[in-house]
Formats: structure tokens, sequence, C-alpha cells
């Protein structure tokens, strides 16, 4: 039986080594040795995430315990898992308190280094989706099957756990039996950038330019009157979204998934702000205004799986079903006819276009090289590591942002910069009261987060740094606004900073992962 202090000695080697190579080989090294009914849990801990999924323990709760430290390890991970469906099956009167006793039972049992990793376990601070590549390729390892089929499985099915059981278990035959699922959100495919229009054209060949509408990303499933959406990030909003739940109800099919994105228009047509979008996403938001879906894939129809069927397939599915609520978009005949959608697409308030080969499967998950994203400025999905307190007319507020690129092999937010600029009072306001919540230690001068928090960053470019751990700092960066549907594994990475560098390449990202 795997001890959890294994599964932390793990967890310490993967923290200690910035190699790839070294990661892989400690986690692999510990999924080699698990019994059945321990892969799920061994991995969900191998990754930070609770087994079986988010428990209610705020950090007031866990930083307020202090519990005496067993002075051996004798917890295996078959006890956390059962710790921690305990805790989840908590609910009623007096279950605060009830936790916080289940709490101090399972931490009493946990030498003082079990306890830090259990402690950062349940206030999510160890979730790292960042390390999900580093994971499937040491299952693949482990599981002595390639690792094509582990990241297939794993995006369609969206769980590293399932995922690796499936591996280890089954082998590749399991693997290939991995489906998309009506009902169970897969990773969307997302763009790689392009410079320009004419070069993503004559790279992709027969394609579709679609407008880069600035909402925010929904998957809808149905099956039969059954509807879920979910967000980019595989978060269910179903019941935050009544109007697009019911437009779904009406097409005519009896199975769909689909890939959109949605938006509220102002009565002048152009969009509203993304953060009212983003607002009705949250769990109390005003319903005032309406939010259209605009889908731009459809991944299955009536039991049949589209996702890999060429996009021109895809569109045709969406098509018959859909053809009111498409994205504006069209197949151009020439450079010009693409040309025009871009104009068409900034003219009525639009970040650019996307340009999708017409022949290409959907690469659930990745950032492809068959959708390229024009748009015209450059911004940057950061994460927050710290504020600083400011100064005159902000003093009392906190100000000045620590921001951090991903690191894509699985480490710590890797820091490229400050800025004040941009915060509006609003802003400067929210933060003062949110980033407590998110707070990990804090000095006179800053307050330190935990890495959770997205804000995207406008920039001028960046240059070389000798001050920044990352060799490369943000020039003249500013504010645009917080990203709340995404977290740090889906912020920008450290190379494509890099890539932003004078000379540093076609700001092509590397494609993940
Ligand atoms: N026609 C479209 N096709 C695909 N994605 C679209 C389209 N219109 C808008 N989008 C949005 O653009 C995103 C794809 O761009 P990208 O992969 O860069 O994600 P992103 O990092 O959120 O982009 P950005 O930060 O540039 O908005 C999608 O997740 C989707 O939300």
């Amino acid at each position: 039986m795997v001890s959890l202090n294994a599964v932390v000695a793990a967890s310490a080697e993967v923290a200690a080594t910035r190699a790839r190579t070294a990661k892989v080989t400690a986690i692999a090294g510990l999924l080699t040795g698990l019994d059945a009914a321990e892969v799920r849990p061994a991995t969900a801990l191998l990754a930070g995430e609770l087994p079986g999924g988010r428990v209610g323990v705020g950090w007031s709760t866990l930083s307020a315990l202090h519990v005496e430290p067993a002075t051996t390890p004798s917890l295996t991970v078959l006890d956390v898992d059962a710790a921690v469906d305990g805790l989840r099956g908590i609910a009623g009167t007096g279950s605060g308190r009830r936790r916080a006793e289940a709490l101090h039972d399972l931490l009493g049992k946990a030498t003082a280094e079990e306890q830090r990793f259990l402690i950062r376990l349940l206030g999510g601070e160890l979730r790292q989706g960042a390390l999900e590549g580093v994971m499937l390729e040491a299952v693949a390892r482990a599981a002595d099957v390639p690792a094509a089929p582990v990241r297939r499985a794993f995006m369609l099915s969206g769980r590293l756990p399932a995922t690796a059981e499936a591996a280890l278990l089954g082998g590749s035959a399991a693997l290939a039996e991995v489906r998309l699922e009506v009902g169970r959100p897969l990773r969307p495919m997302l763009a790689s950038p392009a410079d320009a229009l004419d070069a993503a054209l004559a790279e992709l060949g027969a394609c579709v330019v679609e407008y880069k509408l600035d909402g925010a990303r929904i998957q809808v499933h149905r099956s039969g009157e059954q509807v879920h959406v979910y967000t980019r990030t595989l978060r269910e909003i179903t019941g935050q979204v009544p109007e697009i739940v019911a437009l779904t109800r009406s097409l005519t099919c009896d199975s769909a998934v689909l890939d959109g994105e949605t938006l509220a228009l102002a009565d002048s047509g152009r969009p509203r702000p993304f953060q009212e979008t983003m607002a009705r996403f949250g769990a109390q938001s005003p319903r005032d205004e309406v939010l259209r879906p605009y889908f731009f894939d459809c991944l299955h129809l009536d039991g049949t799986d589209l996702v890999d069927e060429p996009l021109h397939r895809r569109l045709d599915a969406l098509a018959r079903i859909a053809p009111e609520h498409r994205v504006p978009g069209v197949r151009p005949h020439s450079d010009a006819d693409a040309a025009a959608v871009l104009d068409d697409a900034l003219d009525a308030g639009h970040e650019g276009v996307v340009v999708k080969a017409l022949d290409s499967p959907y690469a659930a998950g990745r950032r492809g090289r068959t959708w390229r994203k024009i748009k015209p400025s450059h911004t940057l999905d950061l994460v927050v590591l710290a504020a600083e307190w400011g100064h005159g007319r902000r003093s009392g507020h906190l100000s000045n942002l620590h921001l951090g690129a991903r690191d894509p092999d699985g480490g710590p937010p890797i820091m490229v910069g400050k800025t004040f600029k941009g915060l509006t009072d609003e802003l400067l306001t929210w933060q003062t009261s949110e980033f407590p919540r998110h707070e990990t230690h804090r000095d006179d001068w800053t307050v330190h987060l935990a890495p959770e928090l997205v804000v995207e960053i406008e920039l001028d470019g960046v240059q070389v740094s000798t001050r920044y751990p990352g060799a490369v700092a943000l020039r003249f960066a500013r504010v645009l606004r917080y990203r709340p549907d995404k977290d740090a594994a889906t912020a920008d990475t450290i190379e494509a900073v890099r890539a932003m560098l004078p000379g540093g390449g076609a700001r092509d990202e590397k494609v993940e992962p």
C-alpha cells in the first residue's frame, strides 16, 4: 500500500527540480507501484487535486488549525481518500464544527511535512494544472504506452485520475475506449497566434475566417431535454444561463455537443463589455442582459462523434441544427474576402478573427496550429502573485500587481513585471476586498497571493531583463481586465512572453502540451 509520505516525497522532488525529465521520472516511479484502488487517489494527490473533487474548506478554517504533528508517518493514500470523502459528506447544522473535528483527526495522524502538504492541498494551493503535461507523460511511462493516446483520453474525459486508471489498468485498449460523452465536458481546442492574416491564409489553405468574439467560451451539451453548459475551464454554469439552456432545447436534434462563445449585445448591436458577460457566470449575478450563444463548432450530433471529422463536416452539422446561432464568418475566395471579414469584425467592436483549416480535426485541449487568431493588440493573461499597498490617492488600497507567467513544466509562475497602470477606482476597491481571500502571507508593503487570479495585461512589448527570474520583463504594461474564466493553468506561458522579445520568433507559441 502506498503511503502519503511517498506521495509527499515525490511531490517535493517534482517541485525541487526544473528538469522535466526528472519530474516525469519521480512521478512515474510512484505510479508504477500502485494497487488498482490506489491509482485514482494517488494520481489526484500527485496533481495537487483533492481525490473526488473539491471540498468546501476555507482558508480561515485551515489557517486556524494548529494540530500537534505525528512523529512517524502512518497515513496511506487510501486513508486520505477516505478522510476527504468523509469531509465532503459533512453537511447540515454544526457542519463547521464537525468538519474542524474531522480535519483535526486527519492532521493529528500526519507528520509535520504531511500536514503542510494536506493543508496546501485542501486550500487548493497545490492544484497545478501546469503539471498536467508532466503527469500525462509520467502516466504513459508508468503504463508503458505511447503518450499520444494518454493525452487524447485526458482531453476527451477532462479527468486525470480516470485517465491514469484507464492507462495503468487497461493499457492501450482501455485508452482507446475513452470517447466523448455527452454530458461530460472535454477540453476546448485553443488557437495559436498568427502575425498577420495573409501569413495564416497561406499556411492553412482552404479555411474559414470567423469573427473572434470578445465574450466567454461555452461548451453546450444536450441529451434529449437535458442541457449542460460549461465554461472554458469546464466549470458547469447551467443554472446561471437559462436563456442559453432554453435556446439549446429548441434546436432540432436529440443530442449534440456545441462549442462557441457567448456575449450580450447592447441595443446598438455592439458587444457589451466582457466583464458583464463574466459577471453572469458568477453565483449571484444580475440578469438584466440576455446572453446569446454564437456557436462555431459541433463535436457530436445525434449519436455520432465528430471530434475526429474535418472541420467542414462539423460546420455542416452546425449549419443543419443551429444556422441562426453561428458565429459570423466566411470561407474566403481571396485574401481580400478574408481581409474584409477582419475589417468588419473590428468595426463591429470585436477582437479580430480566427482562421481555421477546413480539413482539420478538433484538437481537444491543444493550442492547435490549425486555428490561428489575428488580433491587432498585444495582450497577455498573467497570474497575480502579489500586490503592494498604494501611496497617495491609492493609499489603503492594494494596487501595484506582481505578475507571473506560467511555467510550462509545472513549476510556480515566473515573475515578469509589475504594474498599477490601468487600474480603475472600481478595480482598486475590488482588489482590496478580494485579495485577502487568496492571501498566503504578507509583509509591510506587500500581500502575497496563492496563484489563482488571472489578469489580462496590455503591453507594448517585452525586453531582456537581469532583474526577473525568467530573464524577460514587460514593457509599458497596463491592466485591461480580470479573467475569471481562466486559472493559473490556462495563463500564458513564459515561452509566450519570451516569444514577444524583439527577434524572438513569429510570436508562435509552443504547441501544448
Ligand atoms: N470564432 C471563434 N473561434 C474560436 N474561438 C473563438 C472565436 N471567437 C472567439 N473565440 C474565443 O477565443 C478563444 C481562443 O483564443 P485563445 O486560444 O487565444 O484563448 P484566449 O487566451 O482566451 O484568447 P485571448 O486571450 O486572445 O482572448 C476561445 O477560447 C474563444 O473563447
